[in-house]
């Protein structure tokens, strides 16, 4: 059976970023830049100050020696004389450093007298002044090619006059659950039903990493249902969910094959989600997760999101490794990559604590709403005790 970082590979190689398009700063935010941004505006645009006080020269900042306040300049409003010797100007925070100054004194260091200031601390040129373009220049890359926009993104691309930045499009990314007894949230749940918490779960997870979920009604355990799902559909990517095993009704693989599904792989060595499915239909990639809603999340977790990462052309799409202490002893691990859920806490010493979970059932869905992590167990690792590091991915983290 395939390994996760096989099967995660083999998923990711086959996307393609999505085409592009034009974003402004207020929907910018979660999305993928495609092209290097560049300034059109150098910051600060010009030499300007940093504190409150007066421009000066700095030859003139003899402690006692008295100048002539022959401007003032509040921030936007540049005082357009000159600094001669003997002179200062009146600023501000973000005024522009008016001609013949080369320094500002604070006005803690001054005392003003009607049009007079009487220098109390000699300042040495350059002070409490940002030189244009200290921050970027006209034409420095500003927001790199390949990086998830984030608040302090748009602030700098605001700052360079940049009210658009070119990205991918957000994936579509198409949900089919499967299954008779799945039923509408809110609905009579019939004998034998249950749910559907996949859909939503899912569509929000899509959302969170980016994408656009595109809900499909569920089908019924039928291969004709399955198949005319497919029909029409226009998509970045397929998800489907449950039918995935080797049960009489398990029939997503069948369904599919009706469209001319081409198959990658189908079972791989990990758990939660060892029927894990890959192939494509009609040139679309399908990824088959499995129906156990927490076999689902830790899928769409490890290969979902990366997916929609390269789909959306993020440089950084893998999920996140950190490492913590275990909080509770682990017996040996089979041969297939465990992903235990567990809680977070920090020890005495500030170090991450996690505690899995003593049961870890994946039908258990409450016990993964209140997960905060996933403790990553190697095929075949050894016991671990408590103390030990083991590697983590912090479901926190993710905003899922
Ligand atoms: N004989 C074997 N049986 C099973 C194996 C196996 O290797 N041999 N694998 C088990 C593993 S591991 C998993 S995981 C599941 C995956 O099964 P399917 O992908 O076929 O999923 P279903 O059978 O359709 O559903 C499993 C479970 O999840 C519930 N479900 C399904 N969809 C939803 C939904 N949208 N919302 C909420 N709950 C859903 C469904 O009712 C079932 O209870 O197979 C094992 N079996
Ligand atoms: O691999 Mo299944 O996903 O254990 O529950």
């Amino acid at each position: 059976m395939l390994s996760v970082a096989e099967a995660r590979s083999r998923i990711i190689d086959g996307l393609r970023p999505t085409g592009l398009e034009q974003v402004m700063l207020d929907a910018a935010l979660g999305r993928v830049a495609a092209r290097p941004l560049e300034a059109r505006l150098s910051n600060p645009p010009a030499d300007i100050s940093a504190m409150d006080g007066y421009a000066v020269r700095a030859g003139d900042t003899v402690p006692g020696s008295v100048l002539a306040v022959v401007g003032t300049a509040p921030a936007g409003h540049p005082f357009t004389g000159r600094v001669d010797p003997g002179s200062c100007v009146r600023l501000f925070t973000g005024s522009l450093l008016p001609d013949g100054a080369d320094t500002v004194l604070i006005q803690e260091n001054a005392t003003r007298d009607g049009d007079r200031v009487t220098v109390n601390e000699a300042v040495a040129v350059g002070r409490h002044i940002r030189r244009m373009g200290q921050d970027f220049l006209v034409g420095d890359t500003v927001v790199p090619a390949g990086r998830k926009l984030g608040a302090r993104d748009i602030g700098v691309s605001a700052a360079a006059n940049r009210p658009w930045i070119t990205c991918h499009r957000r994936p579509v990314i198409a949900v089919l659950a499967t299954g008779d007894e799945i039923a509408l949230p809110g609905e009579p749940i019939p004998p034998g039903g249950i749910a559907n918490s996949n859909t939503p779960m899912l569509a929000a997870a899509i959302r969170a990493a980016g994408a656009e979920p595109l809900v499909l009604p569920p089908a019924r355990d039928s291969i004709a249902a399955i198949a005319g799902s497919l029909d029409g559909l226009r998509c970045d990517m397929l998800v489907t969910i449950g039918g995935a095993s080797v049960g009489d009704y398990d029939l997503v693989q069948a369904g599919l094959a009706e469209r001319g599904f081409a198959i990658d792989f189908w079972k791989i060595a990990m758990r939660p989600g060892k029927p894990l499915m890959h192939g494509t239909v009609g040139g679309t990639p399908v990824l088959g997760l499995p129906g156990n809603p927490v076999s689902a999340l830790v899928c769409a977790v490890l290969f979902l999101l990366p997916a929609i990462g390269r789909l959306s052309g993020d440089s950084a799409a893998q999920p996140e490794i950190e490492t913590a202490r275990l909080g509770a002893a682990l017996p040996a691990n089979d041969q297939r990559a465990d992903h235990l859920r567990a809680s977070i806490s920090r020890d005495d010493a500030g170090d991450l604590l996690v505690v899995p979970f003593p049961r870890q059932d994946s039908g258990m869905l409450r016990r993964l709403a209140l997960s905060e992590a996933l403790v990553l167990r190697a095929p075949h690792a050894a016991a671990a005790a408590a103390g030990d590091r083991v590697d983590i991915i912090r479901l926190d983290r993710l905003g899922l």
